[in-house]
């Protein structure tokens, strides 16, 4: 039997101006709980609005927004202070609590604040005042602060601004966790190769419209893949292989194949000429290259 999918967000025909600029234009997009799904476009695309709209911080000119069916405005936001953890911006930090005394706002739980701080190792400075923090610890407070609750959902916006390196696999871990225990989460961030590694959905917005919204395997399906191929005798490969009707083109010392082809068989055809391979790579556009193509072809 399939299990059908809680509806975790669903917003219907969103609409958002600021003076006489409508800076969101009839948004709408949907998904289901559990997911880990990515909000990205470019700068002044509409992302943080969209985040603040479904926060209910933001009071919107038109449109509808639910988390887990419940609807959400300015003015009725329960199941966002019950159900969502968020990271908008930058976190709101009091200069005289430590980072225990932020997350004591938050929650009671001490099992809790001892397994976010232990998670994003803030053990050393944790007790210290927060207006002693840097840039990145006060980034790492922010998410956890968003994260101690171990809320059904969790907005973070660009998270991994100020994140050394291995902060952000750190995070990366705890979301791909999280996520797999059913917490739903929607992440901006401009790091689309590190976004890459943890969506299951990507949304695309682009002046104020929602260009897309794919999972990662049609992204995977849509994303041009190419094969490089040096062989001992190029000139003659690239015959061999045009003859076989193999769309193929010689590009300095190699022979280059720009659409999908089954590898085995063509390898086969120039090794029954006898011309020997020296080298094969498979590419496939990532994340950010297949983006910038739709944006690109979007313009042109
Ligand atoms: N309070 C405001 N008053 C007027 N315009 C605003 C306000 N907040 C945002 N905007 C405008 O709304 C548009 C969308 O901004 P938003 O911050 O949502 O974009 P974004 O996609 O999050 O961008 P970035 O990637 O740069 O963070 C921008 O053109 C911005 O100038």
């Amino acid at each position: 039997m399939q299990r059908i999918q809680e509806s975790m967000v669903r917003v219907v025909g969103l609409r958002k101006t600021f003076g006489r600029r409508t800076v969101l234009h009839d948004v709408n997009f949907e998904f289901s709980a559990g997911k880990i799904v990515g909000l990205v476009g470019p700068n002044g695309a509409g992302k943080t609005t969209i985040m603040k709209a479904l926060l209910g911080l933001l009071a919107t000119d038109a449109g509808n927004i639910r988390i887990l069916s419940q609807p959400v405005s300015v003015t009725t936001h329960t199941v966002v202070t019950q159900q969502v953890g968020a990271l908008i911006e930058r976190p709101a930090i009091y200069p005289f609590l430590s980072g225990w005394q932020h997350l004591q706002l938050i929650t009671n739980s001490v099992v809790q604040m001892k397994w976010v701080v232990q998670a994003f190792q803030m053990e050393n400075y944790i007790h210290r005042p927060a207006k002693r923090y840097s840039l990145g610890m006060k980034q790492k407070l922010g998410i956890a602060m968003a994260l101690v609750n171990r809320p059904r959902l969790v907005i973070l916006d660009e998270p991994m601004n100020g994140l050394d390196p291995q902060s952000v696999k750190r995070l990366r871990h705890l979301i791909v966790q999280l996520a797999r225990k059913g917490t739903t989460f929607l992440i901006s961030s401009h790091i689309l190769s590190e976004l890459e590694k943890i969506i299951d959905t990507v949304i695309l917005i682009d002046q104020g419209q929602v260009l897309l919204q794919r999972t990662m395997a049609q992204f995977q399906e849509s994303a041009r893949q190419s094969l490089m191929i040096r062989t001992m005798e190029n000139a003659r490969g690239l015959r061999v292989l045009l003859r076989a009707d193999y769309p193929v083109v010689q590009r300095g010392s190699d022979l280059i194949v720009n659409k999908p082809v089954a590898l085995t068989p063509l390898l086969h055809t120039l090794l029954d000429a006898h011309i020997q391979i020296l080298k094969v790579n498979q590419y496939q556009e990532d994340l950010e290259t297949v983006l910038l193509r739709l944006l690109a072809e979007r313009k042109a």
